[in-house]
């Protein structure tokens, strides 16, 4: 549906010419957001979303909802204070047409909600999205009772051919390629008539922090969850049926977007705070407290947010990221400017993200001088001295972030398609000179 444009902008990073020390409030977190937008969409009265994350990935969300009728009034909060959506939910209904971009949270979260809509809804996306799993929604949605067309592909694009209401009730999955499988069937359960029972069968299921996000989110809706946390059975989740409340939800920030400017603070041995870091998150961005301090820094949460201080020193690591895999980008661009070997682990679902991460971090790091080798489940990094050079990115805006850090310490280095990051973070190139505008005499190269 959206056309891939030819990227040939070049972004010069811009080098750090001396410690940074800044403030740098990070807009709202996607993964909130966009369950936010939904639960709120399925709920029986009007609820609000504060700080919003304003991103591709989130306004597809919001115009997949209007086209089902979903009504989302964008303006200030009730307070009068900062940007605040009003989602005023409606009966659902087709045919509709949903773009779901590149997004995971919308080509995986609406098929169940489609279920309930009163006709077709047509789900298209870009030419990356046919290639992302989507076989665990597809064959759960078919198993609890509806019908859709996907040419048995198991793929976008796709029609759910919706009936008004879904039966639900029990359904196994292997969720092993991507956790939002049971967070896209968590969320619409409550609507179902006997709403849902999920249990994954197969490999280790990654992300569990974001299927943590999900359940908190649902029962501050006012849904009853179990979990095998809350003394259920391992790798089941359950969700009773029942009307969801209309919420206020304050949207934290995206600490998964903080990290490149806590990268930053490590890289130049500089000191970054993060405003409005919660102190209880589900978010996985929260490990990078303990996983950039095992790399050399020190952090300290206050009032003022959680500030991350750099001794110029950057040892390297080894990490298992299967929980925090979105993280692994911006880890890994740090990994290659520290003085031993990385050890990256537990990410082989990598290869199905916005593009495969494991093979595009090896060839852009190594194509700057990098020492970069893929294993069967993640990354080995021996730093090596880098030098300047293109750094693709592959429409992937974690890339460009991680390129972006890597270009601090090293002379030279381009960014393709910086413009990429518009898919959680629109602000980025903005966000990171402004940052380094504290570096006395920074050179700030405005973006292209
Ligand atoms: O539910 C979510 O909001 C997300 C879950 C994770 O997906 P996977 O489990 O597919 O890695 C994560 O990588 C993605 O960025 C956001
Ligand atoms: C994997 C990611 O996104 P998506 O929600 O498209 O899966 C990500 O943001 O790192």
């Amino acid at each position: 549906m959206t056309e891939s444009p030819a990227h040939t902008d070049l972004w010069p990073a811009p080098l750090a010419s001396g410690a940074v020390d800044a403030t740098v409030t990070v807009p709202g977190s996607k993964s909130v957001t966009n369950r936010g937008l939904v639960l709120a969409a399925l709920a029986a009265e009007p609820g609000w979303l504060r700080r919003p994350l304003r991103s591709r990935d989130t306004v597809l969300m919001a115009e997949a909802l209007r086209a089902l009728g979903v009504g989302i009034e964008e303006g200030v909060g009730p307070d009068g204070t900062g940007e605040a959506w009003r989602v005023i939910p409606a009966g659902l209904h087709g045919p509709a047409t949903v773009d779901v971009g590149n997004a995971g949270t919308v080509m995986r979260f609406l098929p169940p909600v489609a279920t309930l809509a009163d006709g077709p809804v047509r789900f298209d996306g870009d030419p990356r999205s046919y290639e992302r799993p989507l076989h665990g929604v597809i064959d759960a949605l078919r198993a609890l009772g509806a019908r859709i067309d996907d040419n048995d592909r198991g793929a976008l694009p796709m029609t759910v051919h919706g009936a008004g209401a879904l039966d639900g009730g029990p359904v196994e999955i292997d969720a092993s390629s991507s956790s939002q499988f049971v967070s896209a069937l968590l969320l619409s359960g409550p609507r179902f008539n006997q709403g849902v029972e999920v249990r994954h069968v197969g490999a280790a299921l990654p992300s569990l922090p974001h299927i943590r996000m999900t359940v908190d989110m649902l029962r501050a809706a006012g849904a009853q969850v179990d979990t095998p946390e809350s003394g259920g059975e391992p790798n089941v989740w359950r969700v009773s049926p029942s009307a969801l409340l209309g919420r206020d939800l304050v949207v934290e920030p995206d600490l998964s977007n903080a990290a490149p400017f806590l990268a930053a603070a490590l890289v130049t041995g500089g000191r970054v705070t993060i405003p409005d870091w919660p102190e209880r998150t589900t978010q996985p961005g929260d490990a990078l407290r303990e996983i950039f301090t095992a790399m050399g820094g020190s952090c300290e949460l206050t009032e003022a947010g959680l500030t991350f201080t750099g001794t110029g020193r950057i040892r390297g690591i080894e990490a298992d990221l299967h929980e925090v895999g979105e993280l692994t980008p911006v880890i890994a661009a740090v990994a290659a400017l520290a003085d031993s070997e990385s050890v990256l682990s537990g990410i082989a679902h990598l290869r199905l993200h916005e593009t495969d991460r494991l093979a595009a971090l090896a060839k852009e790091i190594n194509e700057l001088g990098g020492d970069v080798t893929e294993t069967a489940d993640g990354l080995r990094i021996r730093p090596r001295t880098l030098h300047g050079g293109v750094f693709h990115t592959y429409e992937d805006h974690r890339l460009a972030t991680a390129a972006a850090v890597i270009g601090l310490a090293v002379d030279g280095v381009q960014v393709e398609n910086v413009a990429t990051t518009a898919k959680t973070l629109p602000d980025f190139p903005e966000l990171w000179t402004g940052m380094l505008g504290s570096v006395a005499g920074a050179t700030t190269v405005p973006s292209a």
